[in-house]
């Protein structure tokens, strides 16, 4: 029988978010899993990570106790974010706002112990717990990163597999840490009523590793346009394609626009290390030498630096990236002399 036309189900394609094992048998196509995850969605999920349960929880017992503190002793400990610091609804400083608490402090071990000493009674148990959460997931970006790196050699792109991976580690990395609290909410019954957390956006850095209890809020945005809900699960980590990761591969890579929904009965608990390369690095893609011109160069090359006075001067929303789009006809973009990129064509 055929459905009469009004009562047809809308047809939708099924969403699979790729998910990555790493400790399958199968590694040797996990480089061109990974690749194709970056280039079609920006995002992935991690499982069989590595990293110990126990530092994750360590971590998580250290956020929960900061939050739990009363508003004028979270304030006095940790600051007002500078952007580093404790936020609460306010995010950066251009009037974005979300229902939401949070910490954002350098990813640099001795910047934490510094900032540990005011923000917990137990110093060296706070920035312990940060400083291993740190390491552990580091080096779970930088395994990732490898991977990228070798998808792309084996494509003949590049001849460095760890440049990307070596962008991150330099001893002057910019890279941050962030935790979100998400305090439980009780809304009345409606299917539509959500509240906006952190709004829409893409990441700025490189690759974002992030970390949640088991309370959903985290969506993407899929390539066909919807809304895509990722199933909260605290034994995987989720990975995003960030701004600087789609500036270094020309477009290859997506940076996957993203928010966190806050209207669960739950208190929610995200923790983000964000993975950027020093302030002086260069972000730009190999040339490609069939065209000696630019022709095929997507944005013009800026350094991390450049791109992060920009980040910090627009809305959360902004499509930033676009700013730095390079136009071969322009005359100042056309007498632009390109620097040296950080990653080597073959
Ligand atoms: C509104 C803002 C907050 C933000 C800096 C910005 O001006 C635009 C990007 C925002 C963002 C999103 C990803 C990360 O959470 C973050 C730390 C970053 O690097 O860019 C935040 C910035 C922030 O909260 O300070
Ligand atoms: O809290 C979340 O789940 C996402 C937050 C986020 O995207 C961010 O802080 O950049
Ligand atoms: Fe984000």
């Amino acid at each position: 029988m055929t459905v009469p036309l009004p009562f047809r189900r809308k047809k939708t394609r099924a969403f699979r978010i790729p998910t990555i094992d790493l400790s399958s048998d199968h590694r040797s196509e996990l480089p061109r899993l990974i690749v194709k995850a970056c280039e079609e969605f920006g995002f992935f999920k991690v499982v069989n990570h590595g990293v110990p349960n126990h530092i994750i929880t360590t971590m998580e017992r250290e956020g929960l106790d900061f939050f739990a503190k009363p508003a004028s002793e979270k304030q006095k400990a940790a600051g007002p974010p500078t952007p580093f610091g404790y936020g609460c609804k306010n995010i950066g400083f251009n009037g974005d706002q979300g229902e939401l608490e949070y910490i954002l402090m350098e990813a640099n071990p001795l910047l934490v112990s510094q900032r540990s000493n005011t923000m917990s009674d137990h110093p060296k148990q706070f920035s312990c717990a940060v400083n291993d959460y740190v390491e552990a997931v580091r080096n779970l970006a930088c395994e990732i990163l490898d991977l990228v790196g070798e998808g792309l050699c084996e494509c003949g792109v590049y001849n460095d597999k760890s440049v990307f991976r070596k962008l991150i580690r330099d001893v002057n990395n910019d890279s941050c840490f962030r935790i979100n609290y998400y305090p439980s909410r009780h809304l009345p019954p409606s299917p539509s009523s959500h509240c906006m957390g952190f709004g829409e956006h893409s990441d700025p850095q490189i690759l974002t590793v992030l970390h949640s209890n088991d309370v959903a809020g985290l969506q993407i945005y899929s390539p066909d346009g919807f809304w895509i809900s990722v199933p909260p699960d605290p034994t995987e980590f989720c990975v995003f394609v960030g701004d600087a990761f789609q500036a270094l591969t020309n477009g290859r890579f997506v940076s996957v626009r993203h928010r966190a929904l806050a209207n669960s009965s739950r208190q929610r608990l995200s923790i983000m290390y964000f993975g950027a390369p020093p302030l002086n690095a260069w972000i730009s893609p190999p040339l490609i030498p069939e065209f000696s011109v630019d022709e095929r160069r997507l944005y013009k090359p800026f350094t991390w630096g450049e791109y992060k006075k920009v980040v910090y001067s627009s809305r959360l929303g902004d499509r930033r990236l676009d700013l730095f789009k390079w136009s071969p006809r322009k005359e100042e973009d056309h007498d632009m002399i390109p620097p040296p990129s950080p990653v080597q064509f073959n």
